[in-house]
This record gives structure tokens, C-alpha cells and sequence, in this order.
């Protein structure tokens, strides 16, 4: 497919009378790593949701492989929605099924494989999120927090998405736990060869992983460009965001 994964136009988001975005603009190139940062409340995990169809551009549009999200009948948005995977803030996992049913959930839905051939890619996804078989037995309550995101990224990756997309991957983890779930997204995306979008607050997260940085204030996109580019933005909300005592551990060269 040639042409951006994602293609967003002329935005505007409202809930009830209030207006989130108010016009953004923003393409996401395959293969890309596109880092969405910005202040508290500035509408990042709302485009997010705009971009996975659980909202309604008021105005705009959201195109993803090329199509919208709304109003190509039910077929063909469910295959359009296959083929992405969304790994959820707090990982989302159903409480009442155990970890294998968790990431067993979008293959049984597909209702095209048999229970062998779902145990099959059930294990082989655990193994990609570095988790042993026997962990398909817990339930989502007996796990750390860094396996619910692994669980959760598991499950994200059930039907070989194309574009993976990851609300504050990193959030509630500890450092070390943050920078391993952080090598374990690396090395999945150089693997899988992926188009990765994240919201983020994290800055060693953006530094790491993304290719792209997009910083968003009060519903627009404020800059767009590579780390090192928003790094020498000279605008006073860029310069607080990334020189903060957040701690910036990013040699911008
Ligand atoms: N379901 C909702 N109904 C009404 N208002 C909402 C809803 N979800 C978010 N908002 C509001 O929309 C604005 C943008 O929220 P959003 O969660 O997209 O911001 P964010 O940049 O992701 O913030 P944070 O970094 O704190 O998660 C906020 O003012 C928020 O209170």
C-alpha cells in the first residue's frame, strides 16, 4: 500500500459543548514511530481514540490504511480494525478470563480457527512478550503490573496487526520494569516490522522508541518532527515540556 498508515485532516473533537481538538493535522508514515506528547488534558488520548474508531470526528477526518473508520458497513470496518492492535492504559484485560482467554479473545472472535490452532498462536504470543506458557493459567488479578502490560501487548499483537497503537505504555511501572517493556516494544517492532503510534508523558520512552514527535497543546498539534528537531524548538511550552525537571535523558545532537 503506498500513501500514510494513518492520515488525520482538518480535526475537531467536541465532547458535548466543549471542543478538544480544534483542527489537527498529522500523517503517520509506515514503519514510522510516532511519539504523541504534550500537557495534561491538550487531547492526546482523545486522538488516539479517534484514530481506533471510538469517536466521531465532529468535523475532519480520520483515515487509516487509506479508508475511514465509519461507513463502510460492518465487513469491511472489521477488517479494516484487524489490522491494527491498541494496547490500552491500564492494559484493559478482561478480570473474569485467565491470561491465555485474554489473548486468546480477538482469534476466538474471528471464529476462523480451531481451539489447536488458537492454543498454537496463544503460546507463540506469549513467548514474543517473553512470558512462559504457564503464565496462561493466571488470572489477570495475580499479575504484576509489568505483566498486564506484557499480557495486554500480547493480546494487541493476536492478529498481527500492522499498526500497533499504545496509550502510555510506560505509565505505573518502575524504571527498571519501564525500560524493559520499553526494549521488549523495540525489539517487537524491529521484528514485526510495525507503524507505531504512542501516547506518552515519558521522555525517555519518546527518546527510545519514537522516530517522530508530535506535541500537542490545547487540542492542536504544536510541532511535528523528529526528537532532535522538537528538541531545538525555541517555542516557551516545548521548552519547558522537554527541559523540565521531568529530567530530559536525551543527548539531542
Ligand atoms: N469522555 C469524556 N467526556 C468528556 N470530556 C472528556 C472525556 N474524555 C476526555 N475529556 C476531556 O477532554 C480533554 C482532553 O482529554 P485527553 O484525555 O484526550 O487528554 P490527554 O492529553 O490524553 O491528557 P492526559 O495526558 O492527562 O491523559 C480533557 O479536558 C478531558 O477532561
Amino acid at each position: 500500500m503506498s500513501g500514510p498508515v494513518i492520515e488525520v485532516q482538518d480535526l475537531h473533537t467536541r465532547y458535548g459543548s466543549r471542543w478538544v481538538h480544534q483542527g489537527i493535522d498529522f500523517r503517520v508514515e509506515r514503519g514510522e514511530v510516532v511519539a504523541l506528547v504534550g500537557g495534561s488534558g491538550s487531547g492526546k488520548t482523545t486522538l488516539l481514540r479517534q484514530m481506533i474508531g471510538l469517536l466521531q470526528p465532529a468535523r475532519g477526518s480520520v483515515r487509516v490504511f487509506g479508508e475511514s473508520l465509519f461507513g463502510g458497513g460492518p465487513r469491511r470496518e472489521r477488517a479494516l480494525r484487524r489490522r491494527f492492535g491498541v494496547l490500552f492504559q491500564h492494559g484493559a484485560l478482561f478480570s473474569a478470563f485467565s491470561v491465555f482467554d485474554n489473548i486468546a479473545f480477538p482469534l476466538r472472535e474471528l471464529k476462523l480457527f480451531s481451539e489447536a490452532e488458537i492454543g498454537d498462536m496463544v503460546r507463540l504470543k506469549l513467548d514474543q512478550v517473553e512470558l512462559l506458557p504457564e503464565h496462561g493459567r493466571l488470572m489477570p488479578a495475580e499479575l504484576s503490573g509489568g505483566m498486564v502490560k506484557r499480557v495486554a501487548l500480547a493480546r494487541a499483537l493476536a492478529l498481527e496487526p500492522e499498526l500497533l497503537l499504545l496509550d502510555e505504555p510506560t505509565a505505573g511501572l518502575d524504571p527498571d520494569l519501564s525500560d524493559s517493556f520499553v526494549r521488549l516494544i523495540q525489539q517487537l517492532d524491529r521484528e514485526l516490522r510495525l507503524t507505531v503510534v504512542l501516547v506518552t508523558h515519558d521522555i525517555a520512552t519518546v527518546s527510545a522508541l519514537a522516530t517522530q514527535v508530535a506535541v500537542m497543546e490545547e487540542g492542536r498539534i504544536l510541532a511535528f518532527g523528529s526528537l532532535d528537531q522538537i528538541m531545538h524548538s525555541e517555542h516557551p511550552f516545548i521548552c519547558s515540556f522537554f527541559h523540565s525537571d521531568r529530567g530530559v535523558p536525551v543527548e539531542a545532537s
